[in-house]
Formats: C-alpha cells, structure tokens, sequence
C-alpha cells in the first residue's frame, strides 16, 4: 500500500487537491441545500458514477507499471472522476442564478478526459502489439531451442531432418548435387569408461568446434546422437564431398584434447562415410548414410582387432 502511494503520489495527490478545489469554489459561491431540497436519486446515480471511476482508476495504478500508457489513463479517468465530483457538488449546494462557470467546471473535464482515455487506449494498444510480436519471437525462440542439442551449440536429429527435407526440395529446384558427410568417433565408450562421462562431454564439445571450424559458411552441421555428426554439404557432389570428409577425419586424427584431470592427450580416431542425394526422402538418404558408416566401420574392425 506504502509503495503504491508512494509511486502514484502525484497523480492521487492532484485529483484530491483539485476535488477539495472544487468543494471550497461551490462552498465560496454558494450555499448549502436544505436536506428537503436534496434529489437523493441523482446523488446515487452521479455519486457512484464517480466511486465507479475511481474504482477503476484504484485499479489500473495497480495493475500496471507507470509509464506514458498509465499516465494518460489515469490523467483521463481524473477528469472524469472530478467531473462527476462536481455534479454532485451541485446536487448539494445552491449556486446564484445564471453563474456559468459551474458548467465549465463540471463539463470540460469529462471531454478532455476522454480524450485523454482515447490516446491512452491507442498507445495501449501499440504497446499490445509490441508485447505480442516479443512473445511470438521468444515462443518461436523456445520452440526452435528444443531443435538444438542440449551439450554442443549444433542443430538435433530432428532440425536435421527438417532442414534436410527443405534442402532436398532446394536442390532439386535448383538442379545443383547435395551431399551429406558422416563423422562418427571410434571407440569413444573407451573415452567415458576411462576419463568419465564428464570428460566424453568435453571431447565432444571440442569435436564440435573442430568440424564446425573445418565446414564451409554454407554447410550444416548436427549431432545425430552421442558421437555422431552429420554434415549436410549444400551444392556439393560426392567427390568433393569425399575430400571434405578425409579433411574431417584428418582434423579429428590431430585433435590435441588434454584431459581436464591429468592434461593427458586424448588419441581420437573417427570414422567418416558420404552420401549424395539421390531422388529419395530424407529417411531413405540419412539410412544409405548410416549404412556406408556401417561397411567403413566393418573395414576398421580388423585393425582394431589386431590393435588389441
Ligand atoms: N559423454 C557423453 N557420452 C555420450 C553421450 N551420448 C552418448 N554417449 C556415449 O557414447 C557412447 C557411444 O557408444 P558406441 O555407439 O558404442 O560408439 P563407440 O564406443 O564410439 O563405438 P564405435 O562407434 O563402434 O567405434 C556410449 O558410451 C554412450 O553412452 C553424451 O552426450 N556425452
């Protein structure tokens, strides 16, 4: 209550004094009715006309942040209230004949007050819509957070598949070859169960970097699941799409990620598989990919046995 009288002092403040104005100009000019004289009718029908106004005034300083908005509904609900204060001023005291300056008093300031109200309504409006267009961006943002993974800044499976399905149409639009790169880490179960899950996070934030750093401004890169990234590679046939995917390999072969615990370098090793779109859906590329991933995890498996 404090803080509220605090905040809209000015405004209260100038609706009373100019109330008790009012009161002391009839008082001074007039004189008081006999109780007989007095339409009780009126008094009710003015009088709460004027608690109702500010009834409503009470509640808009509450309900809403000072500002130009509350300023111009509140400067237009005092007009009205103090218009209806007059009025039944006028139900209680005689006023000499023919004085015209009670109308005024009584009149102007329902006028300006509603023209106050108007401007009011108006910005309040605009400032509706700004808040709207605010909350869509946010929503959309919130709704187009959950397309992102949740540990590294790059898109999820699903924005994956959404911008795949729209580059597909594009490309064939377009008539140009759209290629997608597989880059999946070897043996990283190893790389939890030894340094922790916490570590593997690490490395695969780093990877992250690593290939966005080693793609083109146009290419796009995902996380499909734990360690396995997909690089969609617009207007790229399957050659130079072969060529990046060595280049990733290679960037992930010389990675020098230290360990947070011991600074121990981390050996990583990925395998990599491409895939040019063909005329086929989303699923059935992103399953030839994986496939092509399968056949060059195959061919390391000896290696890895021998290794071991
Ligand atoms: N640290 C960490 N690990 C994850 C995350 N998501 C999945 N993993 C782990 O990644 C590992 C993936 O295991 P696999 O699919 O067998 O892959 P891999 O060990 O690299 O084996 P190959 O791919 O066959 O070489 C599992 O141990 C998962 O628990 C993650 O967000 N953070």
């Amino acid at each position: 209550m404090k803080s509220f009288l605090r905040l809209h002092l000015f405004t209260l403040l100038g609706l009373v004094l100019a109330a008790n104005l009012g009161l002391h100009i009839y008082l001074a000019a007039g004189q008081i009715k006999p109780w007989a004289a007095i339409k009780w009718l009126d008094v009710l029908g003015e009088g709460g006309s004027m608690l109702i106004w500010l009834a409503w005034l009470i509640m808009l300083l509450r309900a809403r942040p000072a500002g130009r908005v509350t300023r111009l509904l509140a400067s237009g609900l005092c007009c009205i209230a103090f218009s209806w204060w007059m009025d039944v001023l006028d139900e209680f005291i005689w006023l000499p004949e023919g004085a015209l300056w009670d109308n005024w008093l009584e009149n102007a300031p329902m006028p300006i007050g509603l023209l106050l109200m108007t401007f009011g309504i108006y910005h309040l409006h605009q400032e509706q819509q700004a808040i709207s267009a605010q909350m869509s961006k946010r929503e959309r943002l919130f709704r187009e957070h959950r397309l992102f993974d949740r540990l590294t800044p790059l898109g999820s499976a699903q924005y994956l598949r959404q911008q795949l399905q729209m580059a597909l149409e594009q490309s064939e639009r377009d008539n140009l070859p759209l290629s997608l790169v597989v880059i999946d880490l070897d043996d990283f179960d190893a790389i939890n169960q030894r340094y922790g899950q916490a570590e593997g996070d690490q490395v695969l934030q780093a990877v992250a970097q690593l290939l966005l750093l080693n793609l083109r401004p146009q290419d796009l890169l995902c996380r499909l699941a734990g360690d396995r990234f997909i690089a969609l590679l617009p207007g790229t046939g399957e050659r130079q799409a072969r060529q990046l995917a060595d280049e990733l390999q290679q960037a992930v072969a010389s990675l020098a990620h230290k360990s947070q615990r011991h600074g121990e370098r981390l050996h990583l090793q990925a395998s990599v598989a491409v895939a040019m779109a063909l005329e086929e859906t989303p699923e059935q590329l992103l399953k030839r990919l994986n496939l092509a991933l399968a056949r060059a995890k195959q061919r390391l498996e000896p290696v890895r046995d021998l290794a071991s």
